[in-house]
C-alpha cells in the first residue's frame, strides 16, 4: 500500500477559471497542494491553444506552488529558456516533439530546471531506453492530448506497470505522471500499477472546496493502492 504522502495531485489549470488564475492558484496551495500543472498547447501539436510564458511568468509571482509545465508544442527547443525564466520548476517535453531529444533534456537540465518526458497513448516506451536515468519524470498520457474532460485510455494502466519495471531495472528515481481521464475512481489501480503523480483536471475543479477534494484522491489512493 502506497502511503498518503507518496501520492502527488498535480491539478490541471486547463480545468480552472481563468478570468481568476492567480485567484485558483491561491485557493490550491490554501487548499493544501504543492504541484500544480500548465497545459501550453500551440495549435499545431494538439488543436488547441492555451498559456504562453507572459501568463506563467505574472502568475509565478503570485505562487509559491511546483510549476509543472506540460509543453504539447512543436519545436520546444525554441522556447525552453522563456518557460524557465517563466518561472517552470519542471519542463516536459513530448517525445513525438523532439527530433534531438537527448539535447533538449540536456538544454532543460542546464537552464535549471527538471526534464521530463511525456508519451502519446500510442508512443512505444522503448523510445525511453537510453534518456531515462536522466529524466525526473516521465509522463504517460492517458488521452489523447488537446482536451481536458476526455475518456481514459484502459492500455495506460499496463503502460504504467512496464515502465515502473523499467525504472526498477535501471534503478532510478524518475516518477511516474499520469495525465487524462484521471478520477477518484481510478487513482487506486493508478498507483497499484506505478503511479507517483497524478494530474487532474475536470475530476478535481468540478468539485470544490479543493481541501476536501484533495483528500478524496489521497484517500482513494491509501485505500486501493
Ligand atoms: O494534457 C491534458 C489534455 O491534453 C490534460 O492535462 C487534461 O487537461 C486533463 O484533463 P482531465 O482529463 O483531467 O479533465
Amino acid at each position: 500500500m502506497k502511503s498518503q504522502q507518496e501520492l502527488i495531485l498535480s491539478p490541471s489549470l486547463l480545468a480552472s477559471d481563468f478570468s481568476n488564475l492567480a485567484g485558483e492558484l491561491s485557493a490550491l496551495e490554501e487548499a493544501g497542494l504543492t504541484w500544480v500543472h500548465w497545459d501550453v498547447m500551440d495549435g499545431s501539436f494538439v488543436p488547441n491553444i492555451t498559456f504562453g510564458p507572459p501568463i506563467i511568468a505574472g502568475c509565478r509571482k503570485k505562487s509559491r506552488l511546483f510549476f509543472d509545465v506540460h509543453l504539447m508544442i512543436e519545436e520546444p527547443d525554441r522556447y525552453l529558456e522563456d518557460f524557465v525564466r517563466a518561472g517552470a520548476d519542471l519542463l516536459c517535453v513530448h517525445a513525438e516533439a523532439c527530433r534531438h531529444l537527448e539535447r533538449t533534456l540536456s538544454e532543460i537540465a542546464r537552464l535549471g530546471a527538471r526534464p521530463a518526458v511525456a508519451l502519446n497513448p500510442h508512443t512505444p516506451l522503448e523510445i525511453l531506453e537510453y534518456v531515462l536515468p536522466r529524466l525526473d519524470m516521465v509522463l504517460i498520457m492517458s488521452v489523447n492530448p488537446g482536451f481536458g474532460g476526455q475518456k481514459f485510455i484502459p492500455f495506460s494502466m499496463e503502460k504504467i506497470r512496464r515502465l515502473k519495471s523499467m525504472i526498477a531495472a535501471r534503478d532510478c528515481k524518475t516518477l511516474i505522471q499520469v495525465d487524462g481521464g484521471v478520477t477518484p475512481e481510478n487513482t487506486g489501480e493508478l498507483v497499484q500499477c506505478g503511479a507517483d503523480v497524478l494530474v487532474s483536471g475536470s475530476a478535481f475543479f468540478a468539485h470544490p472546496p479543493y481541501r476536501e477534494r484533495l483528500k478524496t484522491f489521497i484517500n482513494a489512493a491509501r485505500d486501493q493502492g
